[in-house]
């Protein structure tokens, strides 16, 4: 193998297809390298890592080590010191995995494209995972374009890789489903890596402080207005213990009691889907087996996961104005908002109010001290949530960068292309026209009587009052 296509054909002959390849930086392969690097980024896990398994593949055939890179880039656009602690199990959970399994590995702190160059002048070749949002994408660009070597980008996070499933931007839900169900069957494999490739230990290079979690973080100079969420912990162990307990306790109520927000039937896995702690192939199969096991229905979760998440990658992938209100929406929704931009607002809270949980809806700040404390809300106060600040604000344009704040300030799973896609849907992304309404125009709409119709929401007021260590929810 002398150059990037040589890199690509080997993968291809070892069970990659097209789709999951891309090169962005087409030259020879350093001849002088020591090591295959793997620059590890939104895929932080060893199993189902089809990035890692391409690096150890293409390390197996040059007969070199394989070193992986983790940069914690204190800067990170929107991460904040909650995002880090929880980010921070999972990278280090899998760098004693990667270090177990004989690779080199190396953790640093800095900014990603300054660190890979650096790593990369020793290298023979580098392979990394998938970004998909804006910053994620342009370090990719940008590192092909500061270094001289081949560079790979694998299709990570994803079952069926964006550009398998679909080569345009898909309008909902239903022009995506028929799609992946054609191609998902054949991209429900584990990917495993080869260990049996040269030892790279002696490349490994880990701070001091690494192995100490607190000291470590307090060091990296992060934003703290956010702290801990203690209800979570990172990781893959972790992730994979959420998902056996939802396999044995939830998801046979998920199907018909997923949205009623007082029986928790949801899996909690987005932060870990998130971070790349747990690939949503494994949770996929996990699931499938689960269901012909037990003979249970999962119709609605499988949808979730592999439907309405991979059109957020889809619409993200596809549509650069992703985070730009209103271009990114169908045109009958830009009109219909535009039209309704100036209705009278019963309340128009502010920023403060609506961080603060200070409005008059006590469901509405639950929802928000949810967010807050616990760092994820649950997924049909999400959807209130966001269509309560369309309706409380002063236009849709302040609705969108405010709801897009709060989500991304303190969701664990913020930042994601369903940050985008979930509150897009607020604003009638992925969605049709309804019967017209003052504010919200024909985007659908969603209030607090037909919540209580629906929901007792007694337990979940209970829930998030225990939570926020608060005697009385604010509100009402
Ligand atoms: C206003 C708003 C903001 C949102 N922001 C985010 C966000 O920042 N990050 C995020 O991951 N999701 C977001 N969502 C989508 C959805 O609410 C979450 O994915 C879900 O609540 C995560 O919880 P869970 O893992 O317990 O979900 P489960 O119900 O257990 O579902 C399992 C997985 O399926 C996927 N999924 C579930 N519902 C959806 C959906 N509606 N769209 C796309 N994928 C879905 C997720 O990957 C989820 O982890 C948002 C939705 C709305 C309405």
């Amino acid at each position: 193998m002398t150059n990037s296509h040589d890199l690509e054909e080997h993968l291809l002959k070892g069970g990659f297809d097209g789709e999951d390849i891309e090169i962005l930086k087409e030259t020879d392969i350093n001849s002088e390298g020591e090591y295959v690097l793997y620059w590890m980024q939104s895929t932080q896990r060893q199993k189902d890592n089809k990035a890692l398994s391409a690096a150890s593949l293409l390390a197996d055939n040059l007969n070199l080590p394989l070193v992986v890179c983790f940069v914690f880039m204190p800067q990170f656009p929107g991460g904040n010191y909650r995002h880090f602690a929880f980010m921070y199990d999972g990278v280090k959970e899998c760098s004693e995995e990667l270090q177990d399994s004989g690779f080199g590995m190396k953790i640093k702190v800095s900014s990603p494209v300054t660190e890979l160059k650096n790593e990369s002048e020793k290298a023979a070749a580098l392979v990394c995972d998938s970004g998909y949002i804006k910053p994620a994408r342009s370090w990719r660009k940008l590192l092909a374009e500061e270094i001289e070597i081949p560079l790979l980008r694998i299709s990570t996070n994803l079952i069926v890789p964006v550009t398998a499933a679909s080569n345009k931007e898909e309008y909902a839900a239903y022009t995506l489903r028929k799609k992946l169900e054609d191609k998902i069957d054949e991209y429900l494999k584990i990917w495993d890596f080869k260990s049996d490739i040269p030892d790279g230990s002696k490349y490994t290079s880990i701070p001091e402080k690494f192995s100490r979690k607190y000291e470590f973080l307090n060091d990296l100079d992060l934003n703290n207005s956010v702290s801990e969420a203690k209800n979570f912990s990172g990781g893959y162990s972790a992730a994979r213990e959420r998902l056996t307990e939802f396999l044995n306790n939830r998801i046979e109520h998920y199907e018909k009691n997923r949205s009623d927000p007082d029986l928790k039937c949801e899996s909690d896995l987005s932060p870990y889907l998130h971070f790349g702690h747990i690939s949503p192939r494994e949770i996929a199969i996990a699931v499938k087996e689960h269901s012909s096991k037990k003979d249970i229905v999962i119709e609605n979760f499988w949808d979730e996961l592999t439907v309405r998440r991979e059109l957020s990658f889809n619409f993200v992938y596809y549509n650069q104005n992703y985070d730009c209100f209103p271009e990114f929406l169908p045109e009958w929704a830009r009109e219909t908002l535009a039209e309704h931009k100036d209705d009278e607002r019963q309340f128009n809270y502010s920023r403060h109010e609506f961080e603060t949980a200070s409005t008059h809806d006590k469901y509405w700040n639950a929802a928000q001290l949810e967010l807050i404390h616990r760092g994820k809300i649950q997924n049909y106060m999400r959807m209130y949530w966001g269509k309560k600040i369309l309706e409380w604000t002063e236009t849709p344009k302040k609705a969108f960068d405010l709801s897009l704040y709060l989500n991304n300030k303190y969701a664990l799973d913020g930042r994601d292309p369903n940050s985008y896609s979930g509150i897009g849907w607020c604003f009638g992304k992925h969605d049709r026209a309804w019967q017209e309404r003052k504010i919200f125009g024909k985007t659908r709409y969603m209030n607090r009587n037909g919540l209580e119709r629906k929901f007792s929401l007694d337990k979940y007021l209970e829930r998030i009052k225990e939570i926020s260590r608060k005697d009385e929810l604010p509100g009402d």
